[in-house]
């Protein structure tokens, strides 16, 4: 019996409420496999734990996860408590960061069931590469002085190393898939960063001539995604564009409710982190209606990293199936509850054992 340990940080508000109701689903999972278990170890590390210990997590936090299968999220941020920059930082940051989680992992397709708010939506699907571990994201900077004279510096930090990772690492998700790749820039704007990202892009590009490639601004290209979504296969993106854009990319889907990620260590050297898109939603918490759909994609790009594709795309057939059929959350224009909704995937995916 296949035993993977997994680490479980629900965080704050509907990461509360999606994350059980993920586990749920796979423990159903696993059920259907025969041959497979999941051990749930769940930390309570949170913008409340902040309010109790002064930090996000506790300092041996990182080295406590360090030696699980995976980490599996929710939402991090509660800013009625903690201000967003240093909920963020201190733990969903630190972890992708200090654990090499340096590429982002976002997918977006035409899901059955859903209404896209696109009045044509076509056949979309595609995935984001988000590069996750230094661009537009980075402590390097500062401010000075208060009131009039006051100066606040931020600094990108684009690396050749992590660029081009990123980069090929798009490129060979394109091999399996349309082998196409666009690229997120903004070198018309951006003076220095975003032509040293197309300068890679072009170095890179040469290694891979069986995938045709393109290039946009992301202003230009962020309306792309509205109007001509199905023309993206793979999008290579840096941190910030990626966040945007996959925010875009779970609206356009119907809901951002429903997009997951992956934050990939890709030396294997520490664990991968599965959590959706979307944030720790302040406005609707508590009322049990939040999407769990985004939390469950995300427990099946769990799965494929784990190697067991098949389940994975079993999984996500189910939950298609049951959305089709109606059992849906408000944001996705249904009436269902949370809990309701992975009832009724749990039921079904047992039908498979
Ligand atoms: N990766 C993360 O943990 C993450 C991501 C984004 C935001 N945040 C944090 O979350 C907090 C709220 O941020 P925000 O409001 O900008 O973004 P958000 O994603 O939490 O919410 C944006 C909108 O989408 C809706 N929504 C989000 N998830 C939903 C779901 N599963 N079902 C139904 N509706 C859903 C919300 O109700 C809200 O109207 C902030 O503290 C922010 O820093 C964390
Ligand atoms: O990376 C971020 O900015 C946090 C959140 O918005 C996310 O998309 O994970
Ligand atoms: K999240
Ligand atoms: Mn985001």
């Amino acid at each position: 019996m296949k035993k993977w340990e997994i680490a479980v940080i629900p965080g704050d508000g509907i990461g509360k409420e999606v994350v059980p109701a993920a586990l749920d689903v796979l423990r159903a999972v696993a059920d259907v496999h025969g041959g497979m278990t999941f051990s749930f170890t769940e930390f309570p590390w949170s913008c409340d734990y902040y309010v109790e210990h002064g930090k996000m997590m506790p300092d041996d936090g990182l080295s406590i996860l360090r030696n699980f299968d995976a980490i599996f999220l929710g939402a991090v941020g509660n800013p009625a408590l903690v201000p967003d920059h240093i909920s963020l930082w201190g733990l969903l940051l630190k972890i992708r960061r200090e654990f090499e989680q340096v590429i982002n992992i976002r997918p977006a397709k035409y899901f059955r069931g859903l209404s896209s708010p696109l009045a044509e939506p076509h056949e979309f699907d595609f995935i984001v590469v988000r590069e996750n571990s230094e661009g537009e994201y980075s402590e390097v900077g500062g401010r000075i002085h208060r009131g009039e004279d006051e100066i606040a510096i931020q600094n990108a930090v684009f690396t050749r190393k992590g660029t081009e990772r990123a980069m090929r690492y798009a490129f060979e998700l394109a091999q399996k898939r349309k082998r196409h790749v666009t690229s997120a820039t903004k070198s018309n704007g951006i003076f220095h960063t975003m032509p040293f990202w197309d300068e890679v892009f072009a170095d890179v590009k040469r290694d891979y001539p069986d995938v045709a490639t393109a290039s946009y601004h992301i202003d230009a290209l962020a309306a792309f995604f509205v109007t001509r979504p199905h023309m993206f296969d793979v999008v290579v993106a840096s941190n910030l564009f990626g966040d945007i854009l996959t925010d875009l990319g779970g609206a356009i889907m119907g809901s951002i409710g429903i997009a997951p990620a992956a934050n990939i260590n890709v030396n294997g050297k520490y664990p991968s982190m599965f959590e959706p898109v979307h944030g720790s939603a302040p406005d609707i918490y508590g009322k049990g209606i939040a999407n769990p759909i985004g939390q469950i994609w995300t427990a099946k790009l769990m799965l494929d990293h784990f190697g067991e594709e098949e389940l994975g795309a079993l999984l996500l057939n189910v939950v298609e199936e049951v959305t089709a059929d109606g059992v849906k959350t408000p944001d996705i224009g249904g009436t269902a509850t949370t809990k309701e909704v992975a009832a009724e995937i749990c039921r079904r995916l047992r039908e498979h054992a």
